[in-house]
């Protein structure tokens, strides 16, 4: 070994102590404030402006991304030391919920799949777990209604959200392609890499099934089967990976939300999810934008519903920029809810960071 490789592989040594030394140190502190802390332990706001900042003076020449993820490890580390977590998601395991809740708590927590996004709502409204994680919308596919719905009905808040690119792989336990004669996979995966298969995959007998990770785990017990799901089922079912990112969208990003019997605290960069209704009549809708164009806020996103009972009434889901208490936001709710039949806020939170 040359003198310089073992020079750089002892520096190397010596850094990884001093990184363990500050670590525990780190650990010790933030054990400290969980002593301290009232209430709930877990603060997205807090992790959000941790990792922003981080991402503003990093150095290089590592990613910012590379160093939000190391701290999001740190923090959810430290956050079990303090108090270990229970998150449900949408299962079963290996589905893109469960990474989706990964990469918001970090692998620390405890996670708890659930069959339906309902009983996601349900575990946390009763303490059964602390969090919960729900897919909201995908950039191809659309909105995902049973979730908008459960948040109008159902007391809780929306404390964070989750990004992610969803990545669709083909996997098998076959020798290659052409040794499989059955493809299983959700039906929105099927839709997602549907122009893929078209080309490549013409013939091949598609079967629809609950979830990406039940079409994995139907993959790894039939050698002529394949499925198409993400990195997490694949690495689950011990799958090879046939052909990589076959969705035809590049840039497919499925937001989830993440649900808990509180929201977040100002945090600097957030954004605010409301519903309300208008009343069907000329200029209603007007109405309702009013307020927020006068105070200056932002509209991110709009989406209506039908609503239950009354046919053809609709309700409005927005997002919109900024805190419930910045103060120009509260003022714009404050006239929002003079004018709307009905406004329910969903709950102010960061707006995602990595
Ligand atoms: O600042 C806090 O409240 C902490 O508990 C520390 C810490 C961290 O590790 O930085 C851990 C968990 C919280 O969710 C936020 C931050």
């Amino acid at each position: 070994m040359s003198d310089e490789l073992l020079n750089l592989r002892k520096n190397i040594d010596r850094l990884d102590e001093e990184i363990l030394v500050r670590l525990a140190e780190r650990a010790r502190n933030a054990q400290r404030v969980g002593e301290i802390k009232q209430g709930n332990v877990y603060r997205p706001e807090r992790e959000a402006q941790v990792l922003r900042r981080l991402g503003a003076a990093n150095p290089g020449p590592l990613p910012d991304l590379a160093v939000q993820r190391i701290f999001r490890e740190i923090m959810s580390a430290c956050l079990a030391l303090e108090r270990p977590l229970r998150v449900a998601y949408l299962g079963p395991a290996g589905t893109f919920s469960e990474s989706a809740s990964r990469k918001h708590f970090g692998s620390a927590p405890n996670f708890v799949p659930t069959s339906t996004i309902d009983e996601v709502f349900r575990a946390v409204e009763a303490g059964n777990v602390d969090y919960g994680v729900v897919p909201v919308e995908n950039s191809t596919e659309g909105v995902v209604g049973g979730t908008l719905d459960l948040l109008l009905e159902n007391p809780l808040q929306i404390c964070g959200e989750v990004k992610l690119r969803i990545h669709q792989h083909l996997l098998s336990k076959a020798a290659g392609i052409g040794a499989a004669k059955r493809l299983y996979s959700h039906a929105q995966s099927l839709a997602q890499c549907h122009e893929w298969l078209n080309r490549n995959l013409p013939s091949l007998s598609r079967v629809p099934v609950a979830s990406n990770a039940e079409a994995a785990r139907l993959a790894s017990e039939d050698a002529e089967s394949c499925a198409i799901a993400g990195e997490a089922a694949a690495e689950l079912y011990g799958l090879d990976v046939l052909a990589a990112n076959i969705e035809d969208d590049p840039n497919n990003t499925t937001c989830f939300l993440v649900i808990a019997h509180h929201d977040a605290d100002r945090s600097g960069q957030d954004k605010t999810s409301l519903v309300c209704s208008a009343p069907n009549r000329p200029g209603a809708m007007h109405a309702l934008l009013e307020p927020l164009a006068k105070h200056g806020v932002s509209m991110s996103k709009l989406q209506s519903r039908p609503a239950r009972g009354g046919l053809w009434e609709y309700v409005f889901y927005m997002d919109i920029e900024g805190h419930r208490e910045d103060p120009e936001v509260a003022a714009a709710l404050k006239e929002l809810n003079e004018r709307a039949g009905f406004v329910k806020v969903l709950g102010s939170y960061p707006v995602a960071v990595i």
